[in-house]
């Protein structure tokens, strides 16, 4: 795991554990006898740290965390890194993450190529560094640097690390080369001053402003997350304590948030994430289906979604045909693109480089004549099966053999629009969220004739636009919106029987949620509700009136059309759910006018108004979309529990420090939830989504761990 040689009076100790060189307890003992034997061997002067293959130590090993920890812990080994007799240089390339950096802060000379990273990342897994960190960078960059860098995990690249005094030089050519000359160079300079240890932290008198200023920030940006926090809290204490009480905070803090539920469940999310990446379908999978190139692409409609998924491809340096039914929307198209890159650039999200080439690569077009050439096309049109099948087929007369066509439908099965072109392998649904610049889920979805090799396609695509995959079979509604279902009806239904509206949002905004139900529907526009309730009565064969109170069998609540009749749309209008300060605005306020709409609502249903406690309210939004996440899973929409938790963590920004509907809900207990599901299905039982499930009803009663859920997942249909 480290491999211990010597070139000439310099030791080299190589950690070698792929794919990152994570500091596990081999790893930890490898460094410690490479130290030891180092500073004992006669021939050796100086001792390098260096990583082999792709990376320096990208930290700690998490698969570790929760598990007994075994000796020695990482600051036992940088103890002896700091107290060695013979200067010791780390060598970085790659990413110097978490406990990676911490050796290199034991280090006393840090060197970087230019392409390396460093950052303290451990924040993003409910922790902070916790082998002396948050007390050793500060002395290095100051306290505003360090508050900064832990609280928010940012790995920062080798150049403005050496402008932090992180990185001592940055170097080219090979690394262990230029190392080894570097190690010997440092032989005869004394060293023990390199030792940040007996460093004063810089401004340690301006401490209380800089620690109330990060905490105003990290409290705004990381909302109801813990560490940043704790992070803030550690780094404070190294201008306000000794070192070596400083250590014991930072342990103490350490030990807190390692114990607590959000960093399980960040460290959950942390490896669901990647196992996400690792799809299956029948035929094919991650390991034996290859993408095409994508080199042009053309997107089709050039509205709220179509303009947007624009901006994510040209964001990549993706050519991008935008394609409109007539001129007029074809500009708007444009002019919608052209402000969200302005908006990018000011928020300095995109730089003004990117923001200019991508302005050089989008080409509006009317003519499907200019994009038979294309590798790749997404529809965006409106959501309406015939228009996009009439689309499909003109795609499928024009396109080149190989293309693979994407359809954004939210809703539809994809095997129904497939269908209308002669290459139903090459179809596949890429469901972007709104707003699709910001939202990072790429919900992707294969058709029973699509083939491996284009959802391949689609799953490369994702990461190079910067977005979170995920595969799953079509359905109607897919596994997102799906379980989005039950989730915003319960908010209506919970109105309907006597709660408002700000209730409802209060307890999805306290349990993390960015927004409440009703905030969301002001956000994307009570029209738009109305007219998909429309569509469903459409396909349903019936239509919606004054006294419709079921919809296919299914319970179903006005309200949303009593709104929608008044002229209340949302923010677009300045009212809906919520009064707005103005049309178009953000700031929402309860209005005695929306309070009005739903008692006359109720009275004219005969409907008494009852309280609802809080915790009726997140049970009914909550667990019956875990209902519904159970009903996917024992489907086959998808293969495992972790698939669903980062659709919601990307899709609806659901808080990761929860780790999703289904890790939640193994942490409350399935045999708790399901009971709870077996109430609502008594006391509400005009909603098909409150029929209890049977793959939870098993999972529940075996009491089956999260961890073998997707043994028990259908893999007939794979
Ligand atoms: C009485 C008790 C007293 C106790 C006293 C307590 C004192 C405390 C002791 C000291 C504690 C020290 C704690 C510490 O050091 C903290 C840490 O270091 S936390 C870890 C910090 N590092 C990270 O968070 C980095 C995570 N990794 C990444 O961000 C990316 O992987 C990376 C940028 C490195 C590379 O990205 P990419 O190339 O895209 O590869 P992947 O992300 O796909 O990863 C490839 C592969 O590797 C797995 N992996 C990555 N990092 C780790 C890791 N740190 N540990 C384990 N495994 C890791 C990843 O899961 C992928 O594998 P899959 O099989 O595909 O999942
Ligand atoms: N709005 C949302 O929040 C989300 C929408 N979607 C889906 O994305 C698709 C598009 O939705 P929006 O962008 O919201 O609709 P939109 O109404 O804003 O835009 C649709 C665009 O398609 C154009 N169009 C219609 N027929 C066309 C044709 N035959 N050829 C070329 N262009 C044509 C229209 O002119 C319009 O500009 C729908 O399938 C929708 O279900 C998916 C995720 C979220």
């Amino acid at each position: 795991m480290v491999d211990y040689s010597v070139n000439g009076s310099v030791a080299v100790l190589m950690v070698n554990n792929p794919p990152v060189n994570a500091l596990g307890h081999a790893v930890r003992v490898g460094l410690k006898t490479g130290i030891e034997r180092g500073a004992k061997d006669s021939r050796v002067r100086s001792i390098i740290i260096i990583g082999k293959g792709q990376t320096f130590p990208a930290g700690a090993d998490i698969r570790e965390f929760g598990k007994p920890s075994k000796e020695p812990w990482l600051t036992a080994v940088g103890n002896l890194i700091k107290t060695c007799s013979k200067p010791v240089v780390a060598a970085i390339h790659g990413t110097c993450l978490g406990g990676g950096l911490e050796i290199a802060l034991f280090s006393h000379y840090r060197i970087a190529v230019s392409s390396a990273r460093v950052g303290f990342p451990e924040v993003t897994l409910g922790l902070l560094p916790g082998a002396g960190g948050s007390q050793r960078l500060s002395r290095l960059t100051g306290l505003p640097v360090a508050m900064e860098m832990i609280s928010s995990g940012r790995h920062v690249p080798a150049r403005k690390a050496k402008e932090y005094g992180i990185i001592d030089e940055i170097v080219s050519g090979d690394l262990l080369k230029t190392a080894l000359k570097f190690a010997q160079e440092v032989q005869s300079r004394p060293f023990k001053d390199r030792c940040l240890r007996y460093k004063v932290v810089p401004n340690a008198d301006r401490v209380e402003e800089y620690a109330s200023a990060a905490l105003t920030q990290v409290k705004k940006k990381y909302k109801g997350f813990e560490a940043p926090v704790a992070c803030v809290q550690a780094v404070r204490s190294s201008a306000e304590l000794s070192y070596e009480e400083g250590m014991k905070r930072e342990r103490d803090l350490f030990l807190q948030l390692g114990q607590s539920g959000q960093a399980k469940a960040q460290q959950y999310a942390f490896f669901a994430e990647r196992a996400v990446t690792k799809w299956q379908m029948p035929g094919g999978s991650y390991k034996t289906a290859k993408p095409l190139p994508v080199r042009s692409t053309a997107v089709i409609g050039a509205g709220t979604m179509g303009s947007g998924i624009a901006v994510c491809l040209l964001s990549a340096g993706l050519p991008v045909y935008l394609l409109e039914q007539n001129e007029k929307f074809l500009q708007s198209g444009v002019k919608l693109i052209e402000s969200i890159m302005a908006g990018s650039v000011k928020l300095g999200k995109v730089s003004m480089e990117t923001a200019k080439r991508a302005a050089t690569l989008l080409k509006p077009t009317l003519s499907y004549d200019d994009i038979k050439d294309v590798d790749l096309v997404i529809e965006a049109v409106f959501e309406n099966l015939d228009i996009k099948k009439e689309v499909f087929s003109k795609l499928d007369k024009i396109c080149k053999p190989s293309a693979i066509l994407c359809t954004n439908t939210s809703t539809i099965d994809i095997n129904r629009i497939s269908s209308a072109t002669s290459r139903p392998e090459k179809v596949v649904g890429t469901h972007f969220f709104a707003p699709a610049y910001h939202m990072k889920l790429l919900e992707n979805i294969y058709g029973t004739k699509t083939s491996p090799e284009a959802v391949a396609t689609v799953m490369k695509l994702g990461k190079t636009i910067n977005k979170v995959p995920v595969l799953v079979k079509s359905c109607h509604g897919f596994l997102a919106n799906r379980m989005n279902a039950p989730f915003s009806s319960e908010a209506i239904f919970l109105v309907e029987e006597g709660a408002s509206p700000q209730e409802v949002d209060q307890v999805n905004e306290d349990f993390g949620m960015p927004m409440g139900p009703f905030k969301v529907r002001d956000l994307s526009g009570i029209d738009i509700s109305w007219r998909i309730n429309r569509e469903v009565a459409k396909v349903l064969g019936t239509s919606i009136t004054k006294e419709t109170r079921f919809l296919g069998g299914n319970r179903y609540c006005g309200l949303n059309d009593d709104f929608y009749d008044k002229g209340r749309y949302g923010r677009k209008t300045g009212k809906g759910w919520y009064l707005y300060e103005k049309v178009g605005g953000k700031t929402a306020v309860a209005d005695p006018e929306a309070e009005e709409i739903i008692n006359s609502y109720r009275q004219s249903r005969g409907i008494v108004k009852r309280k609802i406690t809080p915790q009726e309210i997140f049970e009914r939004q909550f667990y019956s979309a875990i209902n519904e996440g159970f009903r996917i899973l024992e489907e086959g929409i998808c293969n495992m529990p972790e698939e669903i938790d980062i659709s919601w963590i990307y899709g609806f920004s659901y808080p990761k420090y929860r780790g999703g509907p289904m890790f939640y809900a193994s942490q409350i207990g399935l045999q708790r939830v399901y009971d709870r599901i077996c109430h609502y299905h008594e006391t509400c039982p005009y909603s098909i989504h409150w029929v209890p499930n049977r793959l939870l009803k098993k999972l529940a009663e075996n009491n089956v761990p999260f961890t073998q859920w997707a043994n028990h997942v259908s893999k007939s249909k794979m």
